[in-house]
């Protein structure tokens, strides 16, 4: 596994730097570009790692992930009436398709589904930013990760698009809680600092059928890892989660902040991170390293 994670670093090299930081959130616009990391945690927890995969970085919408995680262990099967399980084919903060489709977004890992969500946990929990992070802290067995205020402050500066679809799904009925609230709590758990081997830890589970080896506990259920494993293969990319599938084809869920995480089923999960984006928000020295990864393995799933 050692020589893998070098050999795909190495191919990748020239890659690193090349696409754009996030600019549209302020604080994330500063980081250096020039930085790649990864980690691999296999099921039995072990961690593997090759370049800056201890350097902490914004997760973003990784945090998605967890917000449905949170979610679904509360709510279950009814979760599904409120936020579909369709690719969206769109950017991850399109406005256009919610009207359409009357206020239910399509899946829980574009913006307007991980609101929904969030609204969701907002319900049932005083303070969802801080029940997210314990459940991080938990799963990556690292205890001292938190929110970087500054980065959650900008992001709530600049939350008109958020904001607007919050709104919009309000006035369908699909928001029950006020909305500068949630909003709160859904920049905080994007403005979560993690690490490579702090995600790859983190969700290993869903290369476990559930089961958190960190914790020796279960997660999630094995049907419901097994659905938001498929609503990763299918929407954990946005726009991108087609060409994803294509190139790579594993489960994988991106953020702004550069990183990826991805599942190989019944062997590991990875995170791989370098900053710079392509023009879909994801970045583009990591798409290109877990294509090398799964040609190196010679495995996906498909
Ligand atoms: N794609 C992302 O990582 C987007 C997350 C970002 N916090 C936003 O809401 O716009």
């Amino acid at each position: 596994m050692q020589a893998l994670l070098n050999d795909i670093m190495q191919e990748v090299q020239p890659l690193i730097g090349q696409g754009q930081v996030a600019t549209y959130i302020p604080a994330l616009a500063k980081v250096n570009p020039n930085q790649f990391g990864i980690a691999v945690c296999d099921t039995s927890g072990k961690v593997t790692t090759a370049g800056d995969a201890t350097t902490e970085f914004s997760i973003q919408s990784i945090s998605k992930v967890f917000n449905l995680v949170l979610a679904v262990t509360y709510y279950g099967e009814s979760l599904w009436q409120r936020v579909g399980c369709e690719p969206s084919g769109l950017p991850f903060n399109s406005l256009v398709q919610l009207e359409y489709e009357n206020g239910i977004p399509r899946n829980p890992f574009i913006n307007a589904g991980a609101l929904a969500i969030a609204d969701m946990n907002q319900s049932r929990l005083i303070a969802p930013h801080v029940a997210m992070r314990d459940l991080v802290r938990k799963l990556s067995g690292n205890e001292g990760l938190l929110a970087n205020p500054d980065v959650a402050n900008s992001e709530f500066e600049h939350r008109a698009r958020n904001a607007a679809m919050a709104y919009l799904m309000k006035a369908y009925g699909n928001f029950h809680n006020d909305v500068e609230e949630v909003l709160h709590n859904y920049f905080y758990n994007c403005a979560l600092e993690m690490s490579c081997v702090d995600l790859a830890r983190a969700s290993q589970f869903l290369a476990n059928r559930g089961h958190c080896t960190i914790t020796k506990e279960p997660v999630l259920t094995h049907d419901q890892t097994r659905q938001v494993n498929a609503l990763l293969a299918t929407s954990g990319l946005y726009d991108e989660a087609g060409s994803f599938a294509f190139k790579v084809g594993l489960p994988g869920k991106s953020g702004v902040g550069g990183g990826i995480i991805a599942v190989v089923p019944g062997r590991f999960s990875l995170c791989v991170w370098s900053p710079a984006l392509n023009r879909m928000g994801n970045s583009q020295a990591g798409v290109a390293a877990l294509e090398s990864l799964t040609r190196r393995i010679n495995w996906s799933v498909y």
